[in-house]
């Protein structure tokens, strides 16, 4: 359960929030395929609450198991699925199994899919689900108390009670209906209010993976828990990584804190477990969500986003450029305001982007996985995997530089001019800088920079501080 049945040669999740199913399908075949991205995560697909102004947290609001939301229907999804997956991309759904909806602020509660539901009597007819399918109503308000957690209510969400077999079964149900629906596995919403026992039962139940959508037989969905642990909490990650990975939130609290300038560099040689992070096949790891982007989740303020944007794209060419963790990569709608829900026309259903001629998005969404930088260093990822990290250079402060075997080198510099003469580990040869443009189409020059490698791997490695990015990285399929 700690596989995510990648398509060989790729190796990222993109995480295309808000996005509709059919435009997910449609960037599969038109994008995500030729630019070797592994997986994408989706936003939740069951009916949710329907809340006034349509925030984007009414989507864990679940008002029942059926595939009805704003981003579609059943159908729709399962025309995703398959296109998706004949094109090599994995589909990793963000389920809510933790709650149900709270009480309505305009009742009576309705869903994205027509169904009515009475949250304050824990009513929810279109599972069904009944009062003694619940915990107590008690709050949340002390996490060093473990019974709390679980057991009570998060931000007055009915909690559901996973002792009993009826709620395992309703819950199995639904999730065994998305592996029939091809989806290689699932993102655990919320999962430190749940008991690790009663997960173990659940993620037991599920069956294996659909092998008409190119999974090999006896294959388990792969799992990935929400477990926001930033320290000093008496739940810990380590309860949930013996059941399948679990999100690092202190890899993105602490690669922010560092992209913005706050520590050196040079300190990030022991990446990884060195700063205390999850082992590398536990840990799913990120820059920002779709909670800690807007500020006010876990990590706090050094959270960086596509607002911050050099430093962004150089955080992510780090993450993916350093052998650790399971990256995953944000795709963000534009917002002003927390609370904000995805572009929407006169009738409240959400749009679609549109692609620019030169590949970026518009009509409200950012697509950062449409940066160049970013899907350059997809493949970078991709080009060096099984390799290790050798030759690193340091100036000791907020210099770096690295080989990844002999199929791969970056440099970054966050304060000053880099211009150093180092070990490029690759073979003598004309190499494009994949950062500032890459490989000209007929691979005779490049549209950015251009390295020179002489024949003992050396080079030249020129960065200006002031520069569009920060980065210059070469490979071995950027060789002129
Ligand atoms: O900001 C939000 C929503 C945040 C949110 C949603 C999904 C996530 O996966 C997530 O991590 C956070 N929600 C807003 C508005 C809101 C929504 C529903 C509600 O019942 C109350 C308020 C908010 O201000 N929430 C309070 C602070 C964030 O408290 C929430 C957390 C949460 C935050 C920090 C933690 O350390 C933690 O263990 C849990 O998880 C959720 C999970 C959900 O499935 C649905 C939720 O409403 C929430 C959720 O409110
Ligand atoms: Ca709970």
């Amino acid at each position: 359960q700690k596989d995510p049945h990648w398509a060989n040669g790729r190796n990222t999740i993109i995480h295309l929030f808000e996005w509709k199913w059919k435009d997910i399908a449609d960037e599969c075949e038109r994008f995500l395929q030729y630019k070797g991205y592994a997986g994408v995560q989706v936003s939740p697909v069951n009916e949710n609450i329907v809340v006034p102004n349509r925030p984007w947290w009414e989507r864990y609001q679940p008002i029942s198991y059926q595939l009805n939301t704003r981003s579609g229907n059943e159908e729709d999804f399962l025309d995703m699925t398959k296109r998706c997956n004949a094109v090599g991309i994995r589909i990793y759904v963000d389920v809510i199994i933790n709650h149900m909806s709270r009480e309505s602020e305009s009742p009576p509660a309705v869903g994205t899919g027509g169904s009515f539901a009475d949250p304050g009597n824990k009513n929810f007819t279109a599972v069904p689900y009944t009062n003694g399918d619940f915990h107590p109503t008690c709050a949340i308000n002390d996490y060093n108390n473990e019974e709390n957690v679980r057991n009570c209510e998060l931000e007055k969400l009915k909690d559901l009670n996973h002792e009993s077999n009826y709620v395992r079964e309703k819950i199995n149900e639904f999730l065994n209906h998305l592996i029939s629906l091809g989806v290689a596995g699932f993102r655990v919403d919320a999962a430190k209010h749940m008991w690790p026992k009663d997960l173990k039962l659940i993620y037991g139940n599920i069956g294996d993976l659909n092998t008409s959508f190119g999974f090999p037989p006896n294959s388990k969905p792969f799992i990935y828990q929400e477990v926001i642990d930033l320290y000093g909490e008496a739940i810990s990650r380590d309860s949930y990584t013996p059941l399948g990975a679990v999100t690092e939130f202190r890899h993105s609290a602490e690669i922010g804190r560092v992209f913005r300038g706050l520590d050196k560099l040079s300190y990030l040689r022991n990446w990884g477990t060195g700063w205390g992070f999850l082992s590398s096949e536990n840990s799913l790891i990120f820059i920002d969500n779709h909670d800690n982007q807007r500020g006010h989740g876990a990590g706090g303020a050094n959270i960086l986003t596509y607002k911050n944007a050099k430093q962004y794209k150089m955080a992510t060419a780090f993450m993916l450029a350093y052998p650790y963790g399971i990256t995953r990569i944000m795709s963000s709608f534009y917002f002003d305001f927390s609370d904000q829900g995805p572009p929407q026309d006169k009738d409240e259903n959400i749009v679609s982007p549109s692609i620019t001629p030169h590949g970026t998005c518009e009509n409200g969404w950012v697509c950062e996985h449409r940066w160049r930088q970013i899907f350059n260093m997809i493949e970078f990822k991709n080009v060096v995997h099984g390799t290790g990290l050798n030759d690193w250079w340091s100036n000791g402060d907020q210099q770096i530089a690295f080989c990844r075997g002999g199929k791969g080198f970056i440099a970054f510099t966050n304060w000053g001019d880099f211009r150093q003469t180092l070990q490029t580990c690759l073979p003598a040869g004309i190499y494009c800088d994949v950062i500032s443009g890459h490989l000209s189409t007929d691979s005779r020059s490049c549209t950015g920079k251009t390295v020179y490698v002489g024949s003992d791997g050396i080079a030249l490695i020129e960065i200006k501080a002031l520069g569009e990015d920060g980065v210059l990285a070469i490979h071995e399929k950027s060789k002129v």
